[in-house]
């Protein structure tokens, strides 16, 4: 079957990276006799570079289009002053999430066992590795609520963001976390802030009610600061999380570096499942465009490499094409290959740039 992605490469980084993982994309539309066309369209800073827009209507329009967007990485300090809505995040990512209904955030937090030196917590504490899955919700929560914005309060300015979660909000993230853990270890920890907002406690309310759906899943509940120490702290006991929007946002980054790096992990931000079991997303990097590094050549592009794996498995179905990659980036890192934010200058480590990490990928493809 054809399928048409939709390729936004963004800012920074976001175009380093994107070129390798259309490399990988060619190498296995060729090995798996996949039918895939993929268009590439401005998006973020370089869309408002080109047009004053974030979100220009044709890169719109293309995303509609297509079965899945393979995005990159958007922003960076030339726009951040920029009116807040015409900004890359707020004026193209958000509103991306938001017009598809991109609602399940899944960012998985692998700490593959040769990396466990590049993981800043003490290799005691992961030795048994590191393997969580964070489900964040993403359409909802503070980042949307309203009323947002500035106004008067008791006679100086002020600003508010308003957190709200339906019950039907969280029904449908809940959901999506036990099942993620039945086909796991079977294991939930919701994270909220019960103890003082509102939302979190209606939130651990209707996770209860859920898990009754799901009893081979044991679940237990954090707050969010706690949730933050016992990640370092026991970063084993977890396998899946679920969280909304902005917790979800702090602890898939803090999971990220406990994995070694931000340049490992990809995400998937999918919208509703259909009856074949695939569902539209949105497939990105969990971290930023990195302006720190950006024009270098050296970013790591394993994050959108693998982004591009699980728009293979979750919107296309290409599960072959998908597994190979996973299994090729696996093979890569246990070779030594190794960019900056990675390398730990041990024996057997090669130091590579964005372009041979990926040579030595498609090598093992
Ligand atoms: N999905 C997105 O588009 C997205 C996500 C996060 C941040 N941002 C935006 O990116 C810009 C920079 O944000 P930031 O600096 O807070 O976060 P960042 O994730 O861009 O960078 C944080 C740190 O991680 C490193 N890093 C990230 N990805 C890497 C990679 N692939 N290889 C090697 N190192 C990598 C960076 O060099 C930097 O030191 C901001 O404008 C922010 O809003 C965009
Ligand atoms: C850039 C920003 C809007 C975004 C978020 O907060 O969701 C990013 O941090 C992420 O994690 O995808
Ligand atoms: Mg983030």
């Amino acid at each position: 079957m054809a399928h048409t992605i939709a390729v936004l490469p963004g800012d920074g980084i976001g175009p380093e990276v994107m070129d390798q993982a259309l490399r990988v994309l060619d190498s296995v539309k060729e090995k798996f006799s996949l039918e895939v066309s993929a268009t590439t369209h401005l998006v973020g800073g370089a869309a408002i570079d080109d047009s004053g827009t974030p979100l220009p209507a044709d890169t719109l329009a293309a995303c509609e289009a297509s079965d899945a967007i393979l995005f990159g990485s958007v922003g960076g300090p030339k726009w951040e002053n920029l009116p807040p809505d015409i900004q890359p995040e707020r004026g193209a990512l958000l509103p991306l999430r938001k017009h598809f209904g991109l609602f399940a955030n899944l960012r998985p937090g692998v700490c593959l066992p040769q990396l466990i030196d590049a993981s800043p917590v003490k290799n005691e504490l992961i030795s048994e590795g590191f393997n969580v899955l964070c489900v964040r919700e993403l359409t909802g929560g503070i980042y949307f609520g309203t009323p947002k914005g500035r106004e008067e309060r008791e006679g100086e300015e002020a600003a508010i963001d308003t957190m709200v979660y339906r019950r039907s909000e969280i029904e449908r993230i809940a959901h999506v976390a036990f099942k993620a853990a039945q086909g796991r270890d079977k294991r939930l920890t919701s994270v909220d802030k019960a103890n003082v907002l509102a939302v979190s406690v209606l939130w651990r309310e209707v996770i209860e009610e859920v898990a009754k759906q799901y009893p081979d899943v044991t679940l237990d509940h954090l707050y969010v600061d706690n949730a933050a120490m016992q990640l370092i702290r026991r970063a084993p006991d977890f396998d899946v999380i679920v969280t909304g929007n902005l917790f979800g946002d702090i602890l898939s980054d803090e999971m990220a570096m406990i994995s070694g790096s931000l340049g490992m992990l990809p995400s998937a931000s999918l919208a509703e499942i259909d009856e074949k079991g695939l569902s539209f997303g949105m497939y990105e990097p969990s971290g930023g465009s990195a302006p720190d590094i950006a024009g270098q050549g050296i970013a790591n592009p394993v994050a959108q490499i693998l982004s591009l794996s699980m728009l293979l498995r979750y919107s296309l179905g290409a599960v072959e094409a998908a597994d190979a990659i996973d299994a090729a980036v696996a093979k890569t890192i246990e070779d030594g290959f190794r960019t900056g934010d990675i390398y730990s200058k041990s024996e057997g480590e090669t130091l590579a740039n964005t372009k041979e990490i990926t040579d030595a990928i498609l090598e093992r493809l």
